[in-house]
């Protein structure tokens, strides 16, 4: 199933969450939401789901919007926040759900498993942790065995050993299963690994949409290497000749822009050039969504001795 975003778009007084937003989820695949804090990624998906009104723009499943699907449970599972009735058992929460869906009981336990919290489902939800919240809430969100997946921010909270296990669950959901899977996350970190495609959001706006592969074949040539060489200037003038961007520092370092490290270890060679170190001095894909969505943090902090600008506070 194929989840269409076309020019959403909704203020909250005179803030403007989300504007003229438009993008695709595809079956089978995972797809990261990403942006900083604030860049209206939760009132994107509670538009999604039909939980609040667009000042425009429309969401479809299959070309048809959340509200006029026939058999929304059995559609989209979604997990927004995780509220629970802290005296009931995770099946029992879950059991609630069934009733209301009208889905058969049994499911609450095939769930549960689905997950791994056979052992915890008749623990008092209050007494889980933050991690076996998460799970939880996916479960719920997994009842009505849906071929859509809305996850926001599911990795908070989780402990490296969680955020490893949710990797391997959502892979497998689109991958295995052909599921469509969307993904919020305000950290790209957190879910380079886990997604296909992303579509970066900030300030409301697209900045982004494509595959992880396309980011990180940007990624790799948008990145800068730091090359030491006692040679240094005649590397340099090797480097630039080919195209490359080259700062010198004067002392025998360089720090090239637009060459992967091979690239420039096999220029130096060939160049018949030593060289003394040679190192990716960023990451390269850190620093491009950084750029796409730099400044558009609702409530940065501010960097540490600078002004404060006017307006930067509300
Ligand atoms: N119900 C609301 N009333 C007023 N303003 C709102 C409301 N919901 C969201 N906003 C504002 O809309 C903007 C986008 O918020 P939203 O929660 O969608 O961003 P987000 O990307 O999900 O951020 P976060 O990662 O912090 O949850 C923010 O400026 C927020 O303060």
């Amino acid at each position: 199933m194929r989840v269409e975003v076309r020019g959403l778009t909704k203020s909250f007084g005179a803030v403007r969450a989300v504007s003229d937003l438009s993008f695709t989820v595809e079956p089978g695949q995972v797809t990261g939401f990403l942006g900083p804090n604030g860049a209206g990624k939760t009132t994107s998906l509670r538009m999604v789901l039909g939980l609040i009104r667009p000042d425009s723009g429309t969401a479809t499943f299959d070309g048809v919007p959340y509200t006029a699907l026939p058999d929304p449970s059995r559609t989209v599972g979604a997990v927004l926040e995780t509220a629970f009735h802290p005296a009931r058992s995770g099946r029992n929460h879950l059991r609630v759900y069934c009733r209301a869906a009208g889905l058969p009981l049994e499911r609450a336990d095939e769930v549960l498993r689905q997950v791994g919290l056979s052992d915890a489902g008749g623990r008092r939800a209050g007494s889980y942790s933050l991690g076996m919240r998460q799970r939880l809430a996916l479960a719920a969100a997994l009842l009505g065995d849906p071929g859509v997946l809305v996850l926001d921010e599911p990795a908070n909270g989780l402990d490296p050993e969680g955020i490893q296990w949710l990797r391997g669950f959502l892979r497998h959901l689109a991958h295995d299963q052909g599921r469509t899977v969307l993904v919020s996350s305000h950290l790209l970190s957190e879910v380079e690994q886990t997604v296909d495609r992303v579509v970066i959001v900030g300030a409301g706006r697209l900045v982004r949409e494509g595959s992880m592969a396309d980011l990180r074949a940007g990624a790799a040539s948008g990145g800068t290497v730091l090359v030491r060489s006692p040679e240094a200037p005649r590397l340099a003038d090797a480097l630039r000749a080919d195209g490359a961007q080259v700062a010198a520092d004067g002392d025998g370092a360089l720090t090239v822009s637009g060459r992967t490290a091979a690239e420039i270890g096999s220029r130096a060679f060939a160049a018949g050039v030593e060289l003394h170190e040679l190192r990716p001095h960023t990451s390269g894909l850190e620093e491009i969504y950084f750029q796409l969505t730099a400044g558009q943090e609702q409530f940065a902090a501010p960097t540490p001795g600078a002004p404060v600008a006017q307006g930067a506070t509300r």
